[in-house]
């Protein structure tokens, strides 16, 4: 596939991480408190206003396999087709475009069960993103699912109602080229690599990992694939509840190319700030160049076989 390899040059941006809670089974309830946490967001802390909002993973409905159909929205997003905002069927992509037009922010709008439009017996775990004109640039499939058994602790089988994504996906802003993930996604190596070998200098998974997995590997994951790839990197999760049925770790991060951890929310409903400062990543790649150092006569670049699309607002995307 086309590869664009041109990196746009990093600039100062201030990101916001919505550890939003309340997920409850009332959809309308959900995407109420969400668009509220986004005004929130984006009013700032102190005087500086975030550039870019990220929501966490299943943000409108309650996390399980057997949730999936039923709050399933049919998107229609085609790569390479400008979306038509005003036809569109999805109740959560009208309100994620509304509040991104109305801030006039960039916004990861986490992740939501979509319904394909074409093919109605396949369901995805889909990430969109829109520009501060409300434009959907980019949606996200997620690539891996989550089908894990730890006996005892902890068994979770997505592909018993999902499909797993078939492309990486990244979107321009004028201030970088972002990489997207959904939360499996992060332990595969190979997506964060073929991302940043794609010129993402910064790369975002709404995520929720468990009680089980969380302590154990949520900050390792994060600064692993930040060090590996020297990038940004972040996962945005929701808060714990302890009502519900799948229980997330929280702690919704932000960590430097020399992985630093910038921001850590706690494990409750929470907004957290970082700055992104593009000084740390280029003395990172200067400092420690495992980027000029890659010995492709030894090993593949799988970056060159994947199948990437890249969004930007304003212009169809490849
Ligand atoms: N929820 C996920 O997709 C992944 C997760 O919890 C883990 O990898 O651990």
């Amino acid at each position: 596939m086309a590869v664009n390899t041109v990196p746009l040059s990093l600039k100062p941006f201030r990101i916001a991480l919505v550890q939003l809670g309340q997920v409850t089974p009332d959809k309308s309830k959900n995407l109420n408190h969400a668009r509220e946490m986004i005004m929130k967001a984006a009013a700032g802390e102190g005087a500086t206003k975030p550039d870019l909002i990220v929501l966490p993973e299943c943000f409108n409905s309650p996390y399980g396999v057997m949730h999936f159909p039923v709050y399933a929205e049919t998107i229609g997003f085609t790569s390479g087709v400008p979306y038509d905002m005003e036809s569109s069927e999805s109740e959560s992509v009208k309100m994620l475009s509304g509040a991104a037009r109305e801030t006039e922010i960039w916004l990861v709008g986490g992740s939501i069960p979509e319904r394909d439009k074409s093919d109605s017996s396949k369901l995805y775990n889909t990430c969109t993103v829109y520009s501060p004109k409300g434009e959907l640039v980019v949606i996200h499939r997620k690539v891996h699912l989550f089908d894990m058994d730890i006996p005892g602790k902890i068994t979770f089988k997505e592909s018993e109602t999902l499909t797993g994504g078939s492309a990486m996906n990244m979107f321009d802003t004028p201030f970088a080229r972002i990489g997207l993930g959904i939360c499996y996604d992060v332990r595969f190596p190979e997506l964060a690599m073929i991302a940043a070998r794609n010129g993402c200098q910064v790369i975002i998974y709404p995520a929720a990992f468990n009680m089980i997995t969380g302590p154990l590997h949520w900050e390792m994951l994060h600064r692993a694939r930040a060090v590996d790839n020297q990038v940004f990197m972040s996962m945005c999760s929701p808060a714990r509840d302890n009502a519900t049925g799948y229980q997330a770790y929280g702690h919704s991060m932000v960590v430097d190319p020399m992985g630093t951890v910038l921001t850590q929310a706690g494990h409750l409903e929470e907004i957290v700030y970082a700055d992104i400062d593009p000084a740390i990543f280029h003395s990172a790649r200067a400092g420690i160049p495992v980027t000029t150092q890659r010995r492709f006569d030894v090993y593949p670049d799988v970056s060159r076989e994947a199948r990437v699309v890249i969004g930007s607002a304003g212009k169809v995307p490849n």
